[in-house]
């Protein structure tokens, strides 16, 4: 009996919170680990249906960063990065497109489909979603240590995003999947990381949330302890002093720009624990970082 009522008791725990975020869009960056193990595939599936049926809207961002690497190593294709970034010349931008755009995208609609959800898959393309311009990149030049801009193909930054598509398909009960490539006004392709299109999209929803999900526990510091709330404003800092470095500068950044742009909060969670989305949306205590403009 007491197990009962403690099952009761977990279901009421969420209720403040279905309450509060019913109707409002959830935006989920799902990459690395979460996507990779079958188990917690499937588990990540189930989450975001169960949101759905109790009236949140989860949008998923989908990366595959790694899924690319492969095709291109089978293909001889050598993967170079510039800060995060994938040099995408037009062959490696097939690749790309068809990665992400097809079997990546299409194994996540897939498995929500499976477990009883409505996913559409789409990518930036789709509806006029993402329009995209060619990311300028500048580095130090080694020899004469001074900034230079350098070409890294066809990576590009979201110029606007136009949501009409992703509020159709919400306003029918459907669950969009999306895959991080955008339309450049000549009818260019663009290869954008998956963050930076979850950050813009999130924004251009005015999200309710946006969880970024990764392979570690969230944001730590520089003794390695997890800090469970950071101010917009102290970003700054943690990134001069060394705190935060890597790829997790890219991922702070893109949260401090969607709370700027009018979201309600941003999460950086665990995506190699079971549950990681929910876990986050309907305990008091939640799990990860957040990052938020607090008072
Ligand atoms: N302060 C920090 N806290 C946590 N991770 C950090 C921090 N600074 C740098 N990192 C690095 O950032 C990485 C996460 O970024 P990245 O590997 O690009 O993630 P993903 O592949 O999920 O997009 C971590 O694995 C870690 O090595
Ligand atoms: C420009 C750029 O680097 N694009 C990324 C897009 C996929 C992505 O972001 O995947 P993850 O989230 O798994 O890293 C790439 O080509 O790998």
């Amino acid at each position: 009996m007491q197990e009962l009522i403690a099952k009761a008791n977990v279901l009421m725990e969420a209720l403040p919170w279905i309450r509060r975020f019913y109707g409002t869009s959830i935006v989920i960056k799902y990459g690395g680990h979460a996507m990779v193990d079958e188990r917690l595939r499937e588990e990540f599936a189930r989450d975001i249906i169960l949101m759905k049926y109790i009236g949140l809207n989860p949008v998923v961002i989908h990366g595959g960063g790694p899924q690319i690497g492969k095709v291109l190593e089978a293909m001889n294709i050598q993967s170079h990065f510039v800060q995060g970034m994938r040099v995408t010349d037009s062959a490696t931008m097939d690749v790309v497109e068809m990665v992400l755009g097809g079997k990546v995208n299409k194994e996540i609609v897939t498995n929500i489909n499976r477990h009883g959800g409505k996913a559409v898959g789409i990518t930036g393309k789709d509806g006029g979603l993402i329009r995209a311009r060619k990311m300028e990149m500048t580095a130090v030049n080694p020899d004469s240590l001074t900034p230079e801009i350098i070409d890294i193909g066809m990576v590009g930054e979201v110029e606007e995003v136009n949501p009409a598509i992703i509020e159709a398909l919400e306003k029918n009960n459907f669950i969009p999947v999306i895959a991080p490539i955008g339309g450049g006004l000549e009818g260019e392709t663009y290869n954008i990381n998956a963050d930076l299109v979850a950050g813009k999209i999130a924004g251009a929803l005015k999200a309710e949330k946006l969880i970024l999900l990764t392979d570690v526990e969230g944001v730590k510091d520089k003794d390695g302890r997890l800090i469970s709330t950071i101010d917009i404003r102290r970003v700054p800092d943690l990134i001069n002093n060394g705190t935060i470095s890597g790829g997790m500068i890219p991922k702070v950044n893109c949260c401090v720009e969607a709370i700027e742009a009018g979201v309600g909060k941003t999460h950086i969670v665990d995506g190699r624990m079971e549950h990681a989305c929910l876990l986050e949306i309907f305990t008091d205590k939640g799990i990860g970082t957040a990052v938020a403009r607090y008072k």
